[in-house]
């Protein structure tokens, strides 16, 4: 065992969801999906009010501030998830996530479309990038996920990666939400979602291909299970985090303060 592995649980926090055991893939597709549709960050509180046009201008951008430090590391996890692989093949599908973040020749990349939603809302790049005011709770759970992927089996670190097979549906409701409701958006600052659109089920697609292949017991589709709960967690607590700290109105100290904060 790795020496930074957590313990694991002694029970099976996925089991109660529908009791089926993991015997096939097929059942394990099923509970997966049972865990999104459970467990997913579009039923967060947080996620109602921006998309429903209820947040200010300042909450707004403490959002995409702190979603900046998850979009920034995204790269860095995917680098750790093809470190984990002698299998070439793998590798070589695994990379375009890399570029479809960092950018390549002709294409600037998500983490420049996401600065383009942040500069768009009003902030500073240079702030921004620095990650001066993002949350602890935030920088705590995204570096918990780039561990994640870099200590536990090459096959969890891809598990992890699945509740990209419930983002389009969340990328849909917020182009749409954000665009109604707010006048600080305009279509070319939502670009970042737009494109993921076509981006995340090709990778949500492929991560289901491999965990439905290569998870061959009940344990290790439990194991699967368990990765994409652990994720669900990553994505719920930065929302809970961001409530805490800009609905309720209690910023720990150092992070980011809106100008319009009451
Ligand atoms: O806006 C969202 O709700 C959302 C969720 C997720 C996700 O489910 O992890 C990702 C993204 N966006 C995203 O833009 C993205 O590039 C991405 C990469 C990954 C991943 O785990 O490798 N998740 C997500």
């Amino acid at each position: 065992m790795n020496a930074h592995q957590p313990p694991a649980p002694d029970f099976d926090t996925t089991f109660h969801f529908t009791g089926e055991p993991l015997d096939d893939a097929e059942a394990l597709e099923r509970r997966l999906r049972a865990i999104g549709a459970a467990r997913y960050h579009d039923r967060h509180p947080f996620h109602h009010l921006l998309h429903d046009g209820k947040l200010t201008l300042g909450q707004v951008q403490a959002w995409a501030l702190n979603r900046w430090y998850y979009q920034s590391s995204i790269p860095i996890k995917d680098a750790l998830v093809i470190s984990r692989f002698r299998d070439r093949a793998l590798r070589r599908e695994w990379r375009h996530r890399i570029e479809d973040h960092d950018g390549r020749d002709n294409d600037a990349g998500g983490i420049d479309r996401w600065l383009l939603l942040t500069t768009g809302l009003g902030l500073d790049p240079d702030y921004v990038t620095s990650a001066r005011g993002v949350l602890p709770a935030t920088r705590f759970a995204v570096d918990a996920y780039v561990s994640f992927v870099a200590t536990r089996s090459p096959l969890e670190a891809i598990a992890s990666s699945l509740t990209e097979l419930f983002a389009p549906n969340i990328h849909e409701r917020r182009i749409s939400g954000m665009l109604e409701n707010y006048d600080f958006i305009t279509p070319e600052i939502m670009t970042y979602f737009k494109t993921r659109l076509g981006q995340a089920p090709r990778d949500a697609g492929f991560a289901l291909d491999y965990v439905r292949t290569h998870a061959r017991t009940p344990e290790s589709r439990a194991l699967v299970c368990e990765a994409l709960v652990f994720k669900t967690e990553v994505l719920w607590v930065q929302l809970d985090a961001l409530y805490h700290a800009y609905v309720t109105g209690h910023p720990p100290p150092g992070a980011f303060v809106p100008e319009d904060a009451p």
